[in-house]
């Protein structure tokens, strides 16, 4: 079975001092977590403050919010994956919805930067995921597909073995209104058809795929009693360490019982 997982995304929140705080203050709260892994993506300005603070705990893992896709360079305001591996982060996200709607990110730049981060042994989380309005004039299958295939243009079978997908409808972040998770069930099994016809027919069921979009402590149970959903990619929710502790203990609990 796939290891369930679990991801933080803080996106532009948190100084260092607030991310240590935070860090301790969850440790309390989850003084062992077994079963599961936990990922945090702090801003890049606190992500040594939160490693130290981590110290070494198997069970959380340390990622990033982007990179670019050269190792260095003239490239005013932009880390790359080697600064990111100093940092002792394992994983980074790519291509989340933020980041293709205000700054750009288009398919070619994520398919650059999953290979980038495979280049110097970070773990991808490629994101994908549809517009309201795409959803609304039935283009989510397409939609889907194309941020999958663009993305992993030039990844092979042992790159494909290092990515994890996190399926996330932008209508879904942020406003509260969750999918439901029959609806990421059917998303998650295209998603893991694609990728095996890509060339990672023998390892496609070790791939992970994440849902995310408003996961809350309440709802995430209900997520993870379907196998198809391996973890969650959270924001508003993992802020506060006590809320983020709640939904991680419901997600060590979770059993996957139910078919969509
Ligand atoms: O974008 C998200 C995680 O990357 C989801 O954000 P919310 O959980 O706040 O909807």
């Amino acid at each position: 079975m796939r290891t369930r997982f679990i991801v933080g995304n803080w996106k532009m929140n948190k100084t260092a001092t607030e991310a240590v705080a935070f860090v301790h203050r969850l440790k309390q709260e989850l003084p062992s977590v077994e079963g599961i892994q936990v990922g945090f993506t702090p801003p890049f300005t606190a992500l040594h403050a939160t490693r130290d603070a981590l110290a070494s705990n198997p069970a959380f893992l340390l990622g990033a919010q982007n990179l670019h896709w050269e190792e260095k360079g003239a490239f005013t305001g932009e880390v790359s994956g080697p600064m990111l591996k100093d940092l002792g982060c394992e994983f980074v996200l790519v291509g989340h919805s933020e980041r293709r709607q205000h700054f750009g990110d288009q398919d070619t730049w994520t398919n650059r930067k999953v290979l980038a981060a495979l280049r110097h042994g970070l773990r991808p989380i490629l994101c994908v995921g549809e517009t309201l309005q795409e959803r609304d004039s039935e283009h989510t299958d397409a939609v889907i597909e194309r941020q999958l295939r663009a993305g992993l243009v030039g990844v092979d079978d042992q790159g494909l073995a290092a990515v994890t997908i996190a399926y996330e409808p932008v209508w879904a972040i942020g406003t509260g209104r969750a999918a439901t998770p029959q609806q990421a069930v059917l998303v998650h099994r295209m998603i893991r058809r694609i990728i095996g016809e890509l060339g990672g027919a023998d390892r496609v069921q070790q791939l992970r795929i994440l849902y995310g979009g408003s996961v809350t402590p309440q709802n995430i149970a209900d997520f993870l009693s379907f196998e198809e959903i391996d973890g969650a990619l959270v924001g508003g929710a993992c802020l506060d360490p006590l809320s983020f502790a709640t939904l991680v203990r419901v997600a060590i609990r979770a059993t996957p019982t139910r078919t969509a």
